[in-house]
């Protein structure tokens, strides 16, 4: 089945919507701090497999898995709005339509339960 990470062309263009992802995530106080002690590889591998995600790219994550990795780290929804606000504004940066941006939205939606109050 053909995903918007296809569409849009792979990891060419996810690696574009990632820096600019990158910046708006690194300019919000309400989640910067989470990523202080993360080394910017790391926090930049994050954004990639986000954004891979969303767009129903390779690395399609459980919600047990997802669970684990932010264990500890008391997400709340604030958090993940500012990072679904952000998702938003880099996918429409790069011209991808509303309807794809939905699309993209919803899948991250779905995990929400699994990834705050953990
Ligand atoms: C659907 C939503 C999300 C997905 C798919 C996702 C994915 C991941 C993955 C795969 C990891 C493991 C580390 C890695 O391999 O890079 C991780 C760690 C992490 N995530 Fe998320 N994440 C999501 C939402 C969030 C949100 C909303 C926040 C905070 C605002 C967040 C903050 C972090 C932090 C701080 C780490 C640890 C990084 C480190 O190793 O220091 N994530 N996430």
């Amino acid at each position: 089945m053909s995903t918007l990470y296809d569409k849009f062309g792979g990891e060419g263009t996810i690696a574009k919507v990632v820096d600019y992802f990158y910046e708006l995530v690194l300019a919000d106080d309400t989640v910067n701090t989470f990523f202080e002690h993360t080394d910017m590889e790391k926090q930049r591998q994050h954004q990639t497999k986000f954004i891979s995600y969303a767009l129903g790219g390779p690395n399609q994550y459980t919600g047990g898995a997802m669970s684990k990795v932010h264990q500890g780290m008391n997400l709340q929804p604030e958090h993940f709005d500012a990072i679904v606000k952000h998702l938003h504004a880099a996918l429409a940066h790069f011209g991808v339509g509303e309807d794809d941006i939905h699309t993209a939205l919803a899948k991250v939606e779905s995990l929400r339960g699994d990834i705050i109050y953990k």
